[in-house]
């Protein structure tokens, strides 16, 4: 419990919101009917109810987005029917629930509930002692959201620019070992439920070391970025891409089948081999392949990958070698070898 409201910020806001509404609605709910305002109290028990119910969802389903629009929702419209059975005094409670609006769903939706919620206020026009008292929160309300707004906004992009560092190779774009270690758990765990097929291409540009030496880093680092473009031109929207370290890329494909795999491979070599032109003229790619198979975990699939590898080099590079699942043989035909251990490659 304690590791998903630290891992799970939504969740938490969703979860905080819910013990607020416990402690904080909780005892005007019981003063309401106490005092024989039994409407007022029923409104803050139905409020209650709703929001411990959102609370409850979210847990369950791990659906944060829509536990969050619903309570963003239930605030708001809570705060108008305080408002519209107690004036004034209930127009308060709009302005934490218009804040709350932003933590819990995104900021244009939290635009739009609060927006309603004041509209449906000056439409009843009953909260309000005057005309100047309902222009004033009116303009509140606006100031409160729009400053809101911008937070949330802000906010949202320096998350989206952080995830991207975090998940994204700085010079190709391409994700990084980090976020493949992550899609590899995800497809072993898919193959798992849905033998849904899929095969791991890991390749490795060639004597790269001689463009560095004879061009510079810089002219290195361009036949990186176009050897990533390349790749990403020829395959599939649903293919991933990842920049494993140095010279060396990883290609997830999900649906490609043993007997698929080696034109896959075969086509992406010749590729490389006659459009990836370097400083040095055109440059090749050794690739190891491998299939997942219902023994693997995420480590022994990519070893697998990674031994071939090893031997498309040791072989002399610019080749594809497919290392055959041990278990269920048949991911295309491959170049028995033994486990590599791993990169000492004679030139
Ligand atoms: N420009 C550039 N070079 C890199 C980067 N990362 C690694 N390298 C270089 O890639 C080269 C890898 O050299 P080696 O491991 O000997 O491999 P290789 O020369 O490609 O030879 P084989 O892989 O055996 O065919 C080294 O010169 C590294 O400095 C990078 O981000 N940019």
């Amino acid at each position: 419990m304690f590791y998903r409201l630290r891992h799970d910020f939504q969740l938490s806001i969703i979860t905080l919101l819910g013990a607020c509404a416990v402690f904080g609605i909780t005892p005007f709910a019981i003063f309401r009917f106490i005092t024989g305002n039994a409407l007022a109290g029923l409104t803050d028990l139905v409020i209650l109810v709703s929001i411990c119910a959102a609370v409850v969802y979210a847990w369950l389903t791990g659906d944060n987005r829509r536990a969050g629009f619903c309570l963003a929702m239930f605030t708001c419209t809570g705060g108008v029917m305080v408002a519209t059975l107690l004036g004034d005094v209930g127009l308060f409670w709009l302005y934490p629930a218009m804040v709350t609006s932003f933590f819990l769903t995104v900021p244009f939706v939290a635009v739009v509930v609060n927006s309603l919620a004041v509209v449906a206020l000056v439409i009843e026009d009953v909260a309000f002692d005057s005309h100047e008292q309902m222009l004033s929160f009116v303009t509140t309300c606006v100031v409160v959201s729009s400053c809101a707004y911008i937070f949330a906004r802000r906010n949202e992009h320096q998350r989206e620019r952080l995830e991207r560092l975090a998940t994204h190779d700085p010079l190709t774009g391409v994700k990084n070992r980090r976020a493949m270690e992550e899609e590899l758990q995800a497809a072993v765990a898919n193959y798992s439920r849905n033998r849904m097929p899929y095969a791991l291409i890991i390749f490795d540009l060639d004597h790269f070391k001689r463009i560095n030496d004879g061009f510079g880093h810089a002219r290195g680092d361009e036949a990186l970025v176009e050897c990533a473009e390349l790749i990403r031109r020829c395959t599939r929207k649903s293919d991933q891409l990842f920049r494993f370290g140095g010279e060396e890329f990883v290609l997830l494909m999900p649906g490609v089948r043993e007997s698929g795999i080696r034109a896959v491979a075969e086509n992406l070599r010749h590729k490389v081999a006659s459009e990836l032109l370097t400083p040095a003229g055109p440059i090749t790619a050794s690739f190891g392949v491998s299939c997942l198979d219902g023994t693997d975990d995420a480590e022994s699939w990519l070893a697998r990958a990674d031994e071939a590898l090893y031997e498309a080099k040791s072989l002399g590079r610019n080749r594809v070698v497919i290392r055959p699942s041990p278990v269920e043989p048949g991911c295309g035909s491959g170049t028995a070898g033994s486990p590599a251990s791993r990169r000492r490659i004679p030139d």
